[in-house]
């Protein structure tokens, strides 16, 4: 039952509004749960994703999908055209499905499919989070492991059982909030530079979630709980680019290698050919990872990841209740299929 505050007299929450009640994380498990046989997939896609980081398995790790999920429909229909795809090439590439339903915003805007999934301001979280959950599902059942951004600290108890690796963003890479979650999440996770550019910052980040925490939290029945983690081994950095331009250059990739060794880390480095280093422009982005493919065809091997943001249509168009161009994103600007599949297979053929 929704509580409904106007209490004057007191002197907490008198900014907030009403607490909405949601199912904890086990209901909503048990509600839709994970079948013994995908969560073995699961297992066995996360020690892959963990090969390829560690520089045990020399495969290139693609995690490739939507800037954002809105549409569970085109969100399958992209994972059945991007399977074959994946098994076609698994012997160069490590494709994992790019699946985030939780967004960071600059300043304002819509959240995610979690947080809003109408896309209307009505903010129906329950149904966000099963839908959520029934994708992920549908998704391992076509057999791709998932990528998610993990951007609450509550939220990866209804979904993370499900995915193969997470990332933690440039908005929050730097967050103990976040590094204390990463230190208990049972995936490797990427953690993204600062939106200035700064790469420590995910350096650190992955230090610190290596690291055992003792933190607030809450357990699988939603309650108020003290967490204690073990720490994640399995981190890596995403270089992003930032306000001052590009980091993809070979220059700042070895940097970011060198920084990580004298840190102590596998010196694993994702490069994300969205955002800063592709100045949001999709177009620039096939660019940037076609010529990430001729450095590697080249003989660089310092980069063990890439991220695309791809989807159906090429572009991005407003989020919102309306009628909306079906398979195209409504945050930043994914390259269209036809130019992901052309891509992919560049990079392996550079791989080879
Ligand atoms: O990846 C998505 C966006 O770049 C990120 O959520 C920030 O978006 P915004 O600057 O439009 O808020
Ligand atoms: C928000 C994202 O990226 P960044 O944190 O690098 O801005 C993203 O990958 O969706």
């Amino acid at each position: 039952m929704t509580i409904e505050l106007d209490t004057p007299a007191s002197t907490s929450n008198r900014r907030v509004r009403a607490f909405h009640p949601i199912p904890s994380p086990a209901q909503l498990r048990d509600e839709l749960p994970l079948a013994p046989r995908l969560a073995a997939q699961v297992e066995a896609d996360r020690r892959a994703v963990a090969g390829v980081i560690a520089g045990r398995d020399q495969r290139l790790l693609v995690v490739v999908g939507p800037c954002s999920v809105h549409d569970p429909e085109a969100a399958l229909d992209y994972a059945r055209r991007l399977k074959p795809i994946a098994d076609e090439l698994a012997d160069q590439l490590l494709i994992v499905m790019r699946v985030y339903f939780e967004k960071p915003r600059t300043t304002v805007g819509w959240k995610g499919l979690i947080n809003d999934p109408g896309m209307d301001e009505s903010y129906d979280v329950p149904r966000g989070l099963r839908t959520a959950r029934r994708l992920l599902l549908d998704i391992l059942e076509i057999g791709l492991p998932v990528g998610c951004e993990f951007l609450e600290p509550t939220s990866p108890q209804y979904i993370a059982d499900t995915v193969a690796w997470g990332a933690i963003g440039a908005r929050t890479t730097e967050s103990q909030v976040h590094r204390q979650l990463a230190s208990g999440l049972s995936m490797p996770i990427g953690f993204k530079n600062a939106t200035d550019g700064n790469v420590q910052v995910a350096i650190d980040g992955a230090l610190s979630a290596a690291a055992r925490h003792v933190f607030f939290g809450t357990d699988d029945e939603g309650s108020a709980a003290v967490v204690e983690t073990v720490g994640n081994d399995n981190c890596h950095i995403i270089l992003r680019g930032g306000r001052g331009g590009p980091n993809f250059d070979a220059a700042s990739v070895s940097g970011a290698v060198a920084a990580l060794e004298k840190s102590g880390l596998a010196p694993s480095v994702m490069v994300d050919c969205s955002h800063a280093n592709s100045g949001k422009d999709h177009v620039r982005q096939a660019e940037v990872a076609r010529e990430i493919a001729a450095r590697i065809a080249a003989g660089e091997t310092d980069i063990s990841g890439l991220m695309l943001e791809s989807f159906l249509v090429a572009g991005a168009q407003q989020p919102g209740p309306g009628p909306l161009v079906y398979g195209q994103s409504v945050t930043d600007k994914c390259m269209d299929f036809a130019t992901t599949d052309s891509v992919l297979h560049d990079l392996a053929a550079a791989l080879r």
